[in-house]
């Protein structure tokens, strides 16, 4: 591999004929470092989850890190690619993966990096759950009843970036596309205008509404609600409610309840009643607010769950302590809810807590449960000492302020 060292220590975690993983004491797992502040929070995240797994089982299991490169750096490496071949190679070819924030311009420039790895890898769940920390300060009154799981569909939506630039002839040969043979009269001002198309199938919904669901039961959790803005666009968002529901009742025997369309059916592993419901996404921004309890896992568009993801972080601490992963049926990308933060860059000041719990989902995806429960132990024990980063910091009365590394110490003296 071009710039890419493999570590002799380790060996490849691959995935057996039926799903499951085949997890070696000293797996390789691919890290991106990250832009911004990748470079503070990166490290300390690495030195946590080697705490956590030589304590779990006691040096017999370790991580074999392997540096792959995206973004600024890779840039610097790779003289000014940005998206090297090699990384998404080593990103399939590994299975399981984490990463730290990658930039995006706004407005011009190239394409977000993040889209890109989930889409060229068609990594299609971003699964992100928002839970409270005791201790962890929050705007609401009752932080603990927030325990919901979003899954964000990750590879369709406006957000795939299929737009044109307002001017150009793409654009404008679009424009008159829609009102030459499409008919369409309700472009307000068709001069100058940028054109953006949003695509949701059948195919990309259900794949998506089938895993929330298969977690669902999994996880013996009491609810799925559908998020979208089916009343407005009827045909993209509408139809995500319509074959969510759709899945639930032809592949999971979901019956209508009062007529439908929201339905139940019975977990199969415990007898519990699974409602399967919906709401339209503006008003879910107030729900989380003010009935917070009345929901658990969530399926959703890619830019609702974009909006939804950090709108629910915030209830809960912020995006500082909001983990995620990028999922596909094979390959795994963790990766935190937050950017890259510029002015915060290499200053080791912000929370390491999002990507810390990025890992810690990891460590269960690799079915490494103890590391990841001393992971868990090791957070609720420094914040609960009161020994935070500076966005808990400034929330908290009689806080003591740490910097990024000074939390990872303090992460991993309470995992004892
Ligand atoms: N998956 C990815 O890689 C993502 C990449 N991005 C990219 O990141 C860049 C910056 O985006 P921006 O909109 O500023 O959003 P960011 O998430 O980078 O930062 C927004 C604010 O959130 C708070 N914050 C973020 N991370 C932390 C942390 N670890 N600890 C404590 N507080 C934190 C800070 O708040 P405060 O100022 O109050 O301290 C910060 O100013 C853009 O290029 C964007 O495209 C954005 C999201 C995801
Ligand atoms: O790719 C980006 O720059 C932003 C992505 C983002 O905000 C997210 O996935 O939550
Ligand atoms: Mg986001």
């Amino acid at each position: 591999m071009g710039h890419i060292q493999v570590p002799a220590n380790g060996e490849k975690v691959t995935v057996n004929a039926d799903g499951s993983l085949n997890v070696p004491n000293t797996p390789i797992i691919p890290f991106i470092e990250g832009d911004g502040i990748g470079v503070d929070i990166t490290p300390v995240m690495r030195k946590v989850i080697d705490a956590a797994v030589s304590k779990a089982y006691s040096g017999e299991k370790a991580i074999a890190w392997m540096e792959i490169f995206c973004g600024e750096k890779a840039a610097e490496t790779y003289s000014g690619d940005w998206f090297p071949a090699e990384t998404l190679e080593a990103i399939r070819d590994y299975v399981v993966s984490i990463k730290g924030p990658l930039t995006t311009p706004v407005g011009g420039g190239f394409r977000s990096l993040n889209v890109a790895l989930r889409q060229e890898l068609d990594l299609y769940v971003c699964q992100r759950p928002v839970r409270w920390f005791s201790g962890v300060p929050s705007p609401v009154k009752e932080p603990n009843k927030v325990d919901m799981v979003i899954f964000r569909e990750n590879s369709e939506d406006i957000y795939a970036g299929i737009e044109w630039k307002a001017g150009t002839d793409e654009a404008n040969k679009v424009v008159k596309f829609l009102q030459d043979e499409m008919g369409v009269k309700k472009i307000r001002f068709p001069q100058n205008v940028g054109i953006g198309v949003k695509p949701v199938s059948e195919e990309g919904t259900k794949r998506l509404v089938r895993k929330a669901l298969q977690y669902t039961i999994d996880q013996d959790r009491d609810s799925l609600t559908l998020v979208h803005k089916g009343n407005i666009m009827k045909f993209t968002e509408g139809a995500f409610a319509d074959w969510g529901y759709e899945l639930a009742r032809e592949e999971f025997g979901a019956q209508p309840i009062d007529g439908g369309p929201w339905c139940s059916f019975k977990n199969p592993n415990t007898g519990k009643e699974i409602v399967v419901k919906d709401v339209i996404a503006d008003a879910m921004l107030q729900q989380i607010l003010l009935r917070p309890a009345e929901y658990d896992v969530i399926a959703t568009l890619n830019l609702n769950g974009d909006y939804l993801s950090d709108a629910l972080a915030a209830q809960v601490g912020g995006i500082g302590i909001a983990p995620g992963a990028n999922l596909s049926d094979e390959v795994a990308l963790f990766e935190a809810t937050h950017g890259t933060a510029p002015k915060y860059a290499g200053q080791d000041k912000v929370n390491p807590g999002s990507l810390i719990l990025s890992a810690e989902m990891m460590l269960r995806h690799l079915g490494w449960n103890e590391a990841a429960e001393l992971v868990v132990k090791g957070m609720e024990g420094a914040i609960e000492a009161k020994t935070v980063t500076y966005d808990f910091e400034r929330l908290m009365d009689g806080a003591e302020l740490k910097s990024c590394s000074e939390f990872g110490e303090a992460v991993i003296k309470h995992m004892a």
